[in-house]
């Protein structure tokens, strides 16, 4: 491998959202020229609850791939108060739905059909250990009283740490980790409990949020941290450890919603995705660990193969448009404008 050229397996995106309809048809191309699959989120409006509804959504994903590009979307289910334990079942039995998301109701977008109490949901959990069906999690409490920066590792106290006494053999990702609290809680659990980091939380601190004036282009949820955190993450995810594995969360919105009294949560990076990821690897020395974060640590989680296929990136600089599409579906990606180190050969 030389300095300017870097080759490794295809990779797998394990947290990703692909939306429906038109959306769908503008990002799909941006993640399938780069990830072989992808743990694809529920959270639709009205959210994929049913394995009926997750069938009916793959196939509108495989029929918005273009001709000629395989990708293989890994469906979720989106758990409610009321999701009986036979729709979990019926989902391990399916072969095509890999993961069940929790949502704490008001959590994030379009999640007001999510879980209002843990504890209403105990009997599907509980089916979910007996058929090692993985659950994922947006780990934040939705408490008004916790400040917003503190919501996560307050979810791990009262929420995960619980959940784990009572179903110790539940297979777990926390999603999208922001904070050195999670790093740490990974790291020290048993091998049933993963997570997954974005590209945007390895590279921003909070800072980005506030540069020169309001940017709602670098809000999400959970929301950017202070450094510490930024530097606990890269740790995280350069160290090696098999539990921690790539997963973009890019979470399209359109412009004007982004760019509004009240923004969404959200940032898009399917369209340069894996190259950020080799940014913040190479910035701490670590290309050599990009491989396995980015290939094959999530597929061993999932018990799934490896790919077989590679990808190559090049160094060679390049300008992320500033817009991506026209009109009102347009999408204000992560780097608009902005310059990118490593490009897809
Ligand atoms: N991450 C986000 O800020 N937004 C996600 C939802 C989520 O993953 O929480 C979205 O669907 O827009
Ligand atoms: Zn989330
Ligand atoms: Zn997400």
């Amino acid at each position: 491998m030389s300095l300017s050229t870097l080759t490794l397996t295809r990779p797998d995106d394990w947290h990703l959202h692909l939306r429906d309809g038109e959306m769908l048809a503008a990002v799909l191309p941006d993640t399938a020229k780069r990830f072989a699959r992808a743990i694809v989120m529920p959270n639709l409006n009205p959210p994929v609850r049913t394995v009926a509804d997750a069938a009916a959504y793959r196939e509108r994903i495989l029929a918005a791939l273009p001709t000629g590009v395989t990708f293989e979307p890994l469906m979720t289910l989106y758990l409610t108060d009321n999701t009986p334990p036979t729709e979990i079942i019926k989902a391990k039995d399916s072969g095509f739905i890999h993961a069940v998301k929790y949502y704490p109701a008001g959590a994030t977008t379009n999640s007001n059909s999510g879980v209002t109490d843990i504890r209403r949901v105990e009997a599907a959990l509980e089916a979910m250990q007996e058929v090692n069906l993985p659950l994922l999690l947006h780990g934040e409490v939705t408490d008004a009283n916790i400040d917003i920066f503190d919501r996560e590792a307050v979810f791990i106290e009262r929420i995960l740490e619980p959940l784990l006494q009572r179903l110790p053999r539940l297979r777990v990702v926390l999603e999208h980790i922001t904070t050195s609290q999670s790093a740490a809680f990974v790291a020290q659990s048993s091998a049933n409990i993963a997570a997954t980091l974005t590209a945007h939380h390895l590279l921003y601190n909070r800072n980005a949020m506030f540069q020169g004036g309001i940017r709602p282009h670098a809000y999400c949820l959970p929301v950017l941290k202070r450094e510490t955190h930024r530097q606990a993450l890269i740790a995280a995810a350069t160290s090696g450890n098999p539990r921690f594995f790539l997963g973009t969360d890019s979470a399209p919105h359109p412009r004007h919603a982004k760019e509004a009294a009240c923004g969404c949560a959200g940032i898009y990076s399917a369209h340069t995705a894996i190259e950020l990821y080799a940014e913040v690897f190479e910035q701490d020395a670590a290309l050599d660990k990009l491989e396995a974060f980015a290939s094959f640590h999530g597929a061993d989680f999932y018990g799934l193969p490896h790919n077989q296929e590679r990808i190559t990136l090049v160094k060679q600089p390049w300008t992320v448009p500033s817009l991506l599409g026209e009109g009102t579906g347009a999408i204000v990606p992560l780097r608009a404008g902005e310059n990118m180190v490593w490009q897809l050969a």
